[in-house]
C-alpha cells in the first residue's frame, strides 16, 4: 500500500503516476518486450503536462540517463526535444555534476594515486599531491588515464564522481536542487557503485527532494559491470517495485516458454492484440562418437569439431526448408555466443585465430568486443560498460563517405582527424571549404578505399599513418613506439619473450587480407546473420536459432547447468541464465534452440517440461 491506495491493482504506468505525486522513488521491472522505453516516455511526458511549467519557473531540468543511441533518439524525438529534459550517459552526467569542483576533484585524483600506487606500482608513482601543486582534472570520453596531468579515465569518472556524491553534501544538495527528477533506462547496466551512490546519499537529502525512477530488467543483464538487480533497495524501502507484465513481442509459445524459467515475472500477452501462436523447440544433438580411452578432453572436444558443423549445416538447411531466411540483413537470426566458429563463418575467421593463439578465450574481448588498440583503429571503439558504440574507426569514416554522408566525414575527422587534417585540437571546429582541400581529403579516402578492398591491414595501415588523415589516440601510438623496439634492446628476458609476443601478434595481423577488418565491422554492426549477445538487447526478429555450446567459454557459461538446474556458481548461473533469456526473447514468431553440446537426460527432463516432449528433438530426426 502507498497512501491509502493498493497500488498492487494498478496498471504500471497509473501506478508510475501515483508514486510521482507522492515523490517516491521507484523501479519499473519489466519483462523482454513489454515497451520500457515507451513507458519511460510516457512517464516524462506526464511529468513535463503535471510539472513541466514549475518546473521551468524554477530552473529545474528532468534528466534521463540512457545508454543506446537508439533509445536516446526515440526520446529525444517523442518528447519533441523539450528543454525540460536532459539527456546523457551516466557518464555525462556524473562530470558534468562534478567537474567544477575542481579542489575537491584534485584531492580525490589525489587519493585514488595512493591507493593505485600500492596495487600497481609499475603504474603509478606515489605522492603525487607533493609533487604538483595542482591539477585542472580533466575528462573526454575518449581520452586516456593520466594522473600525471589530471587525466581521468571512463572507469575514474564512475568512482570519483561516486566518492564525490557520498562526501560532499552540498555538492549533492545542488545536484538535487537542480535535478528532481532523474530517471535511468537500462538500470541493470549501471554500475553498483553509482547506484549505491544515488541511493544512499542522493535519496536522503530532504529539502529539496529527488526522485529516483529505475526502468529495467534484472534477466537482461549481459554486462559484467552492472547492478543487475535492485532487489535490496527494494527490501530496505528505498524504492518501490512496479512491475509490467505484458510481452508486446513474442508469440504464445515464446512468452509461455519465457514464463517457464522465469517464474518471479509472468509475462502476458496483451488482450487486445490478435497474436499468432508460433513454436519452440529444442534440438539435442547426440551423434558424437564416444571419447576414445586415454584421449584427454580438450583432444576429444576438438575431434567432435567437423560433426558439430554437420549438424550445424543440417539444421541451417532444414530451417531454410521451412522458409526461414539466412540472407544479409534477412528478418532471422542466429544468435550464438561468440567464438570461432563465428568468426570464420562471418569472414574473420584467421583474425580470431591469431588473437585465439596469444589471448585464449580471451579474443573475444580483444577481437569482437574491440579492446585491442590495433582493431580498435579500425573499426571503433565501444563502451566496455554500457556497449555504447563511440563510432570512432576508420570503418565509420569509410561508411560516411560511402554513403556521400558529407557532414558525417566532416564531423568525424574534426573529432578524429590528425591536426594537420582539422587544425590543432585546442580550436577544433574545422569546415572544409578550399575545394583544394575537399579534392586532397577525398583523393586520400579514394585510394584509401581501394587498398582496403585489395591489400593487407598493415598496408592500410601503413597509408593511414603516412597520409596523416588520423589522429593516433595516444594509447595507440605508445602501442606502435612500443611494437618499434628491438627485442634485442630489452634486457629482462621474461620481458623481452613477451615483447616478441607482442611482434608476433602484430606482424602476422598486419599481413591478413584487410577485408578480415571488413568482415569483423559488419559482424559488430550486427548486419550478418549472426549476432553475439552484445548485438541482441533491443533488437527483435521474426524467426530466431539460438545455437548454445557447452564446450566454448566453461568458465563464463554452462547452459546444462542452467537448464538442468545444477549450476553451483552463482555468478556463471546468472550470466548463463540472462544470455538465453536475451537471446530467446528477441523472437517474434519461432525459436528453435540448438543444443551443439550434447545435453544430459537431467537437462534434458527440465527442457520437457518446458517445452513437451512434442517439442524436444534428436539430431538424428533430421537428414
Ligand atoms: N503499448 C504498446 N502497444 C503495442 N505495441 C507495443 C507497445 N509497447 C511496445 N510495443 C511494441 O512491442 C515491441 C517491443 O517493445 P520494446 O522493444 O520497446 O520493448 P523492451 O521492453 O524495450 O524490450 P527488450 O527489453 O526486450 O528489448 C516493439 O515492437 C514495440 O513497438
Amino acid at each position: 500500500m502507498v497512501g491509502n491506495i493498493d497500488i498492487k491493482k494498478m496498471v504500471a504506468f497509473e501506478k508510475i503516476q501515483d508514486l510521482l505525486v507522492k515523490n517516491k522513488s521507484f523501479v519499473l521491472e519489466a519483462g523482454a518486450g513489454s515497451g520500457k522505453t515507451f513507458t519511460l516516455i510516457q512517464t516524462i511526458a506526464h511529468l513535463i503536462a503535471e510539472k513541466g511549467k514549475v518546473l521551468s519557473y524554477n530552473n529545474k531540468k528532468i534528466v534521463c540517463i540512457t545508454y543506446t543511441n537508439v533509445a536516446r533518439n526515440e526520446i529525444v524525438e517523442r518528447l519533441e526535444y523539450n528543454p525540460l529534459l536532459e539527456i546523457s550517459t551516466i557518464h555525462e552526467f556524473l562530470w558534468g555534476t562534478v567537474k567544477n569542483f575542481q579542489s575537491q576533484l584534485f584531492d580525490e585524483i589525489c587519493l585514488l594515486n595512493e591507493e593505485r600506487a600500492v596495487t600497481k606500482p609499475d603504474k603509478y608513482l606515489p605522492d603525487l599531491k607533493n609533487r604538483v601543486k595542482f591539477l585542472q582534472v580533466t575528462y573526454a570520453d575518449i581520452g586516456y588515464r593520466d594522473f600525471e596531468k589530471g587525466r581521468l579515465h571512463h572507469d575514474d569518472v564512475i568512482e570519483i564522481a561516486a566518492n564525490l556524491i557520498e562526501k560532499y553534501p552540498l555538492l549533492t544538495k545542488i545536484v538535487v536542487d537542480k535535478y528532481p527528477y532523474i530517471f535511468i533506462d537500462e538500470y541493470q547496466d549501471t554500475s553498483p557503485r553509482v547506484v549505491d551512490a544515488l541511493l544512499n546519499s542522493m535519496l536522503f537529502i530532504d529539502n529539496p527532494k529527488i526522485c529516483f525512477g529505475f526502468f529495467g530488467d534484472s534477466f537482461q543483464k549481459i554486462y559484467d559491470g552492472g547492478v543487475g538487480t535492485m532487489a535490496s533497495y527494494i527490501d530496505e524501502n528505498k524504492l518501490f517495485l512496479v512491475e509490467k507484465s505484458e510481452n508486446y513481442r513474442s508469440s504464445a509459445a515464446i512468452v509461455k516458454f519465457l514464463n517457464k524459467f522465469r517464474t518471479s515475472l509472468q509475462q502476458v500477452l496483451p488482450s487486445e492484440r490478435n497474436r499468432i501462436s508460433g513454436s519452440v523447440s529444442f534440438i539435442n544433438c547426440d551423434n558424437y562418437p564416444p571419447i576414445v580411452k586415454g584421449q584427454n578432453k580438450t583432444d576429444y572436444e576438438k575431434s567432435l569439431q567437423p560433426y558439430k558443423d554437420a549438424n550445424y549445416d543440417k539444421i541451417i538447411s532444414s530451417l531454410e526448408s521451412q522458409g526461414w531466411n539466412f540472407g544479409k540483413n534477412s528478418e532471422d537470426k542466429i544468435l550464438i555466443i561468440a567464438n570461432s566458429r563465428v568468426a570464420e563463418r562471418s569472414g574473420f575467421g584467421k583474425l580470431y585465430k591469431i588473437a585465439s593463439s596469444k589471448y585464449g578465450e580471451g579474443a573475444t574481448e580483444q577481437i569482437i568486443k574491440r579492446e585491442h588498440v590495433l582493431i580498435k583503429f579500425f573499426t571503433g571503439s565501444v563502451d566496455r560498460q554500457s556497449g555504447v558504440e563511440r563510432g570512432d574507426g576508420l570503418e565509420h569514416l569509410i561508411e560516411y563517405y560511402t554513403s556521400g554522408d558529407y557532414n558525417g566525414i566532416v564531423s568525424f575527422l574534426n573529432s578524429n582527424g590528425s591536426e594537420i587534417i582539422s587544425g590543432p585540437k585546442a580550436n577544433r571546429y574545422f569546415k572544409l571549404v578550399k575545394h583544394e582541400d575537399k579534392q586532397r581529403i577525398f583523393d586520400t579516402i579514394d585510394k584509401l578505399q581501394s587498398l582496403r578492398l585489395g591489400s593487407n591491414i598493415g598496408s592500410v595501415l601503413d597509408y593511414l599513418i603516412e597520409n596523416n588523415l588520423l589522429a593516433l589516440a595516444e594509447p595507440f601510438a605508445r602501442y606502435l613506439e612500443k611494437i618499434a623496439v628491438l627485442p634485442a634492446d630489452i634486457p629482462d628476458p621474461d620481458e623481452r619473450i613477451r615483447h616478441e609476443d607482442n611482434i608476433k601478434f602484430y606482424t602476422s595481423v598486419r599481413e591478413l587480407p584487410y577485408n578480415e577488418i571488413i568482415e569483423l565491422f559488419k559482424f559488430v554492426k550486427n548486419e550478418t546473420v549472426f549476432s553475439t549477445k552484445h548485438g541482441t538487447k533491443g533488437d527483435q526478429f521474426r524467426n530466431v536459432l539460438v545455437i548454445i555450446d557447452d564446450t566454448s567459454w566453461k568458465s563464463m557459461y554452462n547452459f546444462q547447468n542452467f537448464i538442468g538446474g545444477s549450476e553451483s556458481i552463482e555468478e556463471r548461473f546468472l550470466r548463463t541464465r540472462n544470455l538465453f533469456y536475451v537471446c530467446s526473447s528477441r523472437a517474434k514468431e519461432n525459436l528453435v534452440i540448438l543444443s551443439l553440446s550434447e545435453m544430459g537426460e537431467h537437462a534434458l527432463t527440465n527442457v520437457q517440461s518446458w517445452l513437451g516432449k512434442s517439442n524436444i528433438f534428436s539430431i538424428s530426426h533430421f537428414r
